[in-house]
């Protein structure tokens, strides 16, 4: 397989609601759609998943184009390839960028399962028929959260992950419980305390999480290991985690007993899979994080949580949690708290809009050389 031709699509879609953290408030969300061409004609699609500000993780949808333009394309064109494994060892001259390296691979990925007639999923080694659909609720005032989360349970949602702050963690959970004793559960922090707080985090070992998500600092593991050995919740780690040398150290250190494995985060599905073939070893639960993603995105990590050691649900929800209008055909959809995976049609499985696409595009570049 060799990639001859690169197009690079940023589009600006806006959220049905705003997702708000409590670094930022997302109202529109910016991406880089990648769209991937070989030698046979074969078409393949990724998603550059980092945000318009570097809230998140330092990049934005300025680097990852900056560096996809001068770097990472450049590597790809016109390389023969065998497998998409091999992706990475060819950005191996350009340091991180994870979200950035991720999107082109994404697209291989998606011509090579193509053009083995395969499903992604299928070419991963995924074995899940369906997936469990998780939600998030964004931070807001305990009312307006109450209300999300209702709305949510009823959609079917199998587990639900609220954002929490100093502040704003145990009254609302104190709420959930009291109407919802038994809802899978877990919190999301994005780093928003440190271990001056620990009196604190240990009153949240009262409310059955499932888990508390990257509670410290976002290039932490050390904290978190001294957190961990004082929480009876298990810690989860996003932020920390851009690799499966960084998944090693913190598991060796103690510091979470759960991964949160974002394709984007890690610098693509090749290692995302590694990730979790670590873990499936060691039964050390993994489950797939969510970016806002569009459908492209969420293709892609539906075909990745369809492996077996992803056990918990993630945070992937139904195209209408977050979209109007999805940018892939069909939607994704829902039912009895399950997502179907697509095995039946090559790579992703679902056809994207291109019509949507050129609606909503704000700048398009194609490279060939
Ligand atoms: O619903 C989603 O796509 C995930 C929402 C979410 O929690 C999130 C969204 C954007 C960036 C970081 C995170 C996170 O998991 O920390
Ligand atoms: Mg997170």
């Amino acid at each position: 397989m060799m990639i001859q031709k690169v197009t690079l699509h940023h589009v600006r879609i806006p959220l049905k609601t705003p997702f708000a953290n409590r670094l930022t408030t997302v109202t529109d969300r910016d991406l880089i759609l990648v769209e991937a061409e070989d030698e046979q004609g074969s078409v393949g699609w990724g998603e550059c998943v980092a945000f318009s500000s570097p809230w998140y993780t330092e990049e934005t949808v300025g680097t990852a184009w900056h560096v996809m333009e001068e770097f990472l394309i450049p590597l790809l064109l016109h390389h023969r390839l065998e497998h998409p494994m091999e992706v990475p060892e060819r950005f191996a001259p350009v340091r991180r960028h994870y979200m950035a390296k991720a999107a082109l691979e994404g697209a291989v990925w998606d011509i090579w399962s193509q053009r083995q007639g395969i499903s992604l999923a299928q070419a991963l080694g995924g074995t899940r028929k369906r997936i469990a659909a998780g939600v998030v609720v964004g931070t807001g005032s305990p009312e307006d959260m109450m209300a999300t989360i209702h709305r949510r349970v009823d959609e079917g949602y199998r587990r639900i992950k609220v954002k929490v702050k100093p502040n704003a963690d145990v009254d609302v959970l104190t709420q959930i419980r009291k109407e919802f004793p038994d809802l899978p559960l877990m919190v999301d922090a994005n780093s928003a305390y440190t271990l001056n707080d620990l009196e604190h985090l240990k009153r949240l070992d009262s409310f059955k999480l499932l888990m508390i998500e990257q509670p410290l600092a976002a290039d932490d593991i050390v904290d978190h290991a001294l957190l961990q050995r004082e929480l009876s919740t298990p810690i989860c780690l996003d932020e920390s985690l851009h690799s499966l040398e960084d998944v090693r150290k913190a598991v060796e250190m103690g510091s979470c007993q759960i991964v949160n494995v974002k394709v984007g985060r890690v610098g693509g599905l090749s290692e995302a899979k590694r990730i979790h073939d670590y873990c499936q070893a060691r039964n050390i639960p993994v489950w797939c994080g969510g970016m806002l993603e569009s459908g492209i995105g969420r293709a892609h990590n539906i075909a990745l949580a369809s492996l077996a050691g992803f056990v918990l649900p993630g945070d992937i929800s139904a195209s209408n949690r977050y979209w109007e209008r999805d940018l892939i055909q069909p939607e994704v959809v829902v039912h009895n708290g399950m997502i179907d995976v697509s095995f039946d049609r090559p790579g992703i499985g679902f056809a994207v809009d291109r019509k949507r696409v050129e609606e909503i595009c704000l700048a398009k570049r194609t490279f060939t050389r």
